[in-house]
Order: structure tokens, then C-alpha cells, then sequence
């Protein structure tokens, strides 16, 4: 199968529709990735089929929890999930946050290659992040413990805002650590088609 028809069919499989057009921009981003990736190392995994779903599909699965306009992707990484909820949603600004400088030239040349007025690139820590109190989500994926990402992005969402952080299996001892700063709102299973493990999304907002 073509990687459009597995991205198509895997989206459809999570109850997400995507235009034509987005799948291919989708493409067009895994094929600047499996290239960079050979240069640059920004992601472990090589093989572009394995990309579309150990990364692409499963960073869809954070798409029906966005429903605010702006968002922040903390650890960002090579653009996951952000890069790839920034193609499907054209009209959301996204900031798309990492500390590494081989990460965040990858994603400022794909944004320039595919045109992405809605991504701003961030290369700092998120401790350092200026822009506080202004994001309705806080997303991350494979970033860090519940608790260091808390402690290091509470101040980031606004009073409405909350944080989406996806997570492998249920994060038992994570969530035992969590600060009293938050409030856990939902943990929810998702499933990723072509993923055979836990997947689990945490939502949590700040008190006060
Ligand atoms: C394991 S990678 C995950 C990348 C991507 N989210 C993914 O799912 O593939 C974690 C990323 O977090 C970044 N990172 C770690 N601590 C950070 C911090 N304090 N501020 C910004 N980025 C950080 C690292 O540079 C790395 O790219």
C-alpha cells in the first residue's frame, strides 16, 4: 500500500477524516523527514513505513483533543506531534518548541519548503519559553515525566488552557508524582490502528 493509502486509511480507521490534500501534505512531510533523517538523526526510527505509523498516525491521534486555536508542542522534537497537527490544521497556530538546534533547522526548512504560515519554530528550553498564559494546549509526546513537564511549562496555557501529554502505558507512578499545581481532567486509552500497545492521553489543567 502507498503511504497515502495508509495514512488515508489509518486516519479513517481513528474517526479522523483528512482531505486528499492534507494527506499528501502529510507525505510530503514524511519524505523531508526519511531524508533529513539520514543526515541529521532526528528520530531513531529509519524506515519510512514504520514512520507513518509509529509517528504519523500516532501523532493524529492528538488531533480530536485540539480544539483551541493555539497550541504549543513542547520537546517538539522533529515535529511530532506538532508538525503534524500544524498540516492537518491550517487555520491553528502551532509553536513547535525544542532545545535542540539539529531539530529546530529541520522544522524551520520544512516550514519554509511547505509554505506553513501557522508554524512558528522555538529553539530554547521550554523553561525559557517568554510567551506565558497565552496557549489553549499544551502538547507533548515522549518529552519527559509528567511532573518535570509541569514544573517546567505551567505558566505557558491560558486560564482555559490545558495540557494533552500522550503517554505508553498508564502512567501509574507518573501521575502518584504530579505536582498539586494541576488538576488531572481525563485519562484517556487511544487507539492507534497500527500500534499494538497502550497509548494513553493525559489532560490536565492548572488549578487556580
Ligand atoms: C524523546 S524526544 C521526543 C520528540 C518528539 N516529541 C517525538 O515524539 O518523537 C524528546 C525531545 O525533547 C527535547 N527536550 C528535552 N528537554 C527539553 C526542554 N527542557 N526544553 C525543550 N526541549 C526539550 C529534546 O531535545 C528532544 O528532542
Amino acid at each position: 500500500m502507498s503511504y497515502f493509502d495508509t495514512l488515508k486509511r489509518g486516519a479513517d480507521d481513528m474517526g479522523i477524516s483528512l482531505s486528499d490534500e492534507t494527506v499528501e501534505r502529510l507525505v510530503q512531510y514524511l519524505g523531508l523527514l526519511e531524508k533529513w533523517n539520514k543526515a541529521y538523526n532526528l528520530t531513531a526510527i529509519r524506515d519510512a513505513d514504520k514512520m507513518v505509523s509509529l509517528h504519523l498516525l500516532d501523532s493524529l491521534a492528538t488531533l480530536p483533543f485540539i480544539t483551541g486555536k493555539k497550541v504549543i508542542d513542547v520537546g517538539t522534537g522533529p515535529g511530532l506531534p506538532g508538525m503534524v497537527l500544524a498540516i492537518c490544521l491550517p487555520e491553528h497556530d502551532f509553536t513547535l518548541l525544542d532545545s535542540n538546534g539539529k531539530k529546530t533547522r529541520f522544522l524551520t526548512q520544512v516550514k519554509m519548503e511547505m509554505g506553513l504560515k501557522n508554524v512558528t519554530v522555538a529553539n530554547e528550553r521550554v523553561e525559557n519559553h517568554a510567551h506565558q498564559g497565552v496557549y489553549d494546549h499544551v502538547t507533548s509526546r515522549a518529552f519527559a515525566s509528567l511532573e518535570d513537564m509541569i514544573n517546567w511549562c505551567l505558566p505557558l496555557p491560558s486560564a482555559s488552557g490545558n495540557f494533552l501529554a500522550m503517554k505508553g502505558v498508564y502512567p501509574h507512578d507518573e501521575l502518584a508524582q504530579l505536582p498539586d499545581t494541576v488538576t488531572v481532567q481525563e485519562i484517556q486509552p487511544l487507539t492507534v490502528p497500527t500500534i499494538d500497545a497502550e497509548r494513553h492521553m493525559v489532560i490536565m489543567t492548572r488549578k487556580g
